[in-house]
């Protein structure tokens, strides 16, 4: 075990092995990871995890375990963050004591910029503060801040399993141990790690989620002060931009916050300017400096996690979870992916006529060897047409499929039947053990 002192605004960085066990426990002081409060005495376990353990005022802490690399550093961006923080939590007050809008925050950035870190750090604080009485009217109410986290990045899956677009009410802190809360996602399943193929489908279920989300905050007053807090992905080039912008119009954002590039905030900066966002005023685009500990991550390193999260999806954090394995009839499989089939360019098309097939509709997929490794989707749909705009229930992973006994073995969450019966499947594949 080693112990570290640290003074205030300094921060203990650490990158345990998903393979060892590391532990912190705050033994004096206070501190937190990603804004969420370490409690005295207790011991967290940061196996699998990068971060970092910041003190506001200093802190004790033991280690225990062999972490892949340990340091204090002393220079982080943290005051600049929670003054933004301070700033969104004023805007949420007013909005609470006036039945209005709350912020709608979009995080953006390049990869490894720091985005999902300060998604989790704004939402820690919002909850935190929440329990500071808010004046209103002379009465001391108390307010409540529970923003929505918003997870735009199918890249990664924060709230779920990669390759969806999510959202959930943030009622308590996510630690390290736990994460995200899993009770109610909104969940929308884009079935691929990256958007380039299916470009007018990620537009359209932004917008999909963005209308449930919509009336949501009109049927909630609570809800709608509260606002939303919005990770978004990596790829803000071409495409990846054009994206990012539809996403902050669809959900019209009143601040964009911007990791670190220059570019991405100068662009972003004229291109919004007289763009308006739910609270009625113009957008605001705020550029923050990334920390010096921010993590960067191989395209290996990417899949391992996406691998990693699917497999927690089943599993537990903690390998807690007992999924089950099961073997169902392929004829009565009724699986179905998104779009019709290979376009033909517009170029190949007798002038004037528009690309017929719609990657807006559904196709029924014949279940065979292909499907083995594949995650499926269970959506809550009672008809194929219903099936992309349809939020999904939960996930199955296709461990092996049997053609001479017409088998298909699936690894489930529970033994209860499956809350849908169509399946919808994307290029998500992986291996689980
Ligand atoms: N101050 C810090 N010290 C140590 N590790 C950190 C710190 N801040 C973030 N990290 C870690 O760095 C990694 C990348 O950070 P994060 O996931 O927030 O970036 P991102 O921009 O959302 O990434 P991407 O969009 O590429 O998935 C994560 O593992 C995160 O836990």
């Amino acid at each position: 075990m080693t112990e570290y002192s640290l003074k205030q605004l300094q921060e203990l960085r650490l990158e345990a092995n998903k393979d060892k066990d590391v532990f912190v426990t705050l033994l004096e002081g206070s501190a937190e990871i990603f804004g969420a409060e370490l409690q005295l005495g207790s011991k967290v376990s940061l196996r699998g995890n990068a971060l970092a353990v910041f003190t506001w005022h200093g802190c004790k802490l033991a280690i225990e375990g062999e972490p892949d690399f340990v340091y204090v550093a002393e220079d982080t961006p943290n005051v600049s963050y929670i003054n933004c923080h301070q700033v969104l939590h004023n805007l949420r007050q007013e909005a609470q004591a006036s039945g209005g809008q709350g912020p709608r925050v979009v995080v953006a950035g390049p990869t490894d910029s720091g985005k999902s870190s300060m998604c989790r750090m704004l939402l820690n604080w919002a909850v935190r503060a929440q329990h500071q009485p808010t004046y209103v009217d002379l009465d001391i109410v108390r307010a409540q801040h529970q923003p929505t986290y918003v997870d735009l990045d199918i890249g990664q899956g924060s709230i779920t399993v990669p390759g969806c677009l999510a959202a959930t009410p943030v009622e308590a802190p996510i630690t390290i141990e736990e994460g995200y809360p899993t009770q109610a996602p909104l969940v929308y399943f884009f079935g691929h790690t990256s958007p380039d193929k299916q470009e007018e489908l990620y537009r359209y279920l932004v917008d999909k989620l963005c209308s449930v989300l919509d009336s949501r905050a009109s049927s909630s007053p609570e809800v709608a002060a509260a606002g939303m807090v919005v990770n978004t992905m990596g790829y803000v080039d071409g495409l990846g931009y054009e994206l990012l912008l539809h996403a902050i119009k669809s959900l019209k954002a009143d601040v964009v916050l911007v990791m670190e590039q220059d570019r991405l905030f100068t662009q972003l900066t004229n291109q919004l300017k007289s763009e308006v966002g739910a609270m009625g005023k113009t957008v605001s685009v705020v550029k923050l400096y990334k920390s010096g500990g921010v993590a960067q991550r191989s395209s290996s390193a990417r899949q391992q996690a996406r691998a990693a999260r699917i497999k927690e999806y089943f599993y537990g954090p903690d390998g807690g979870l007992q999924p089950v394995s099961v073997d169902l009839d392929a004829t009565n499989m009724r699986v179905f992916r998104s779009g019709t089939g290979p376009r033909p360019p517009s170029s190949a098309l007798p002038l004037g006529q528009a690309r017929a097939a719609n990657p807006l509709k559904v196709t029924p997929v014949v279940v065979s060897l292909e499907l083995e490794q594949s995650l499926l989707a269970v959506s809550h749909a009672q008809v194929p047409d219903q099936l992309l705009p349809s939020n999904v229930a939960g996930f199955v992973w296709i461990n092996g499929v049997d053609v001479t006994s017409n088998k298909v073995t699936c690894l489930m969450p529970t033994s209860a039947a499956m809350p849908g019966s169509y399946l919808l499947t994307g290029t998500i594949k992986t291996f689980i053990q």
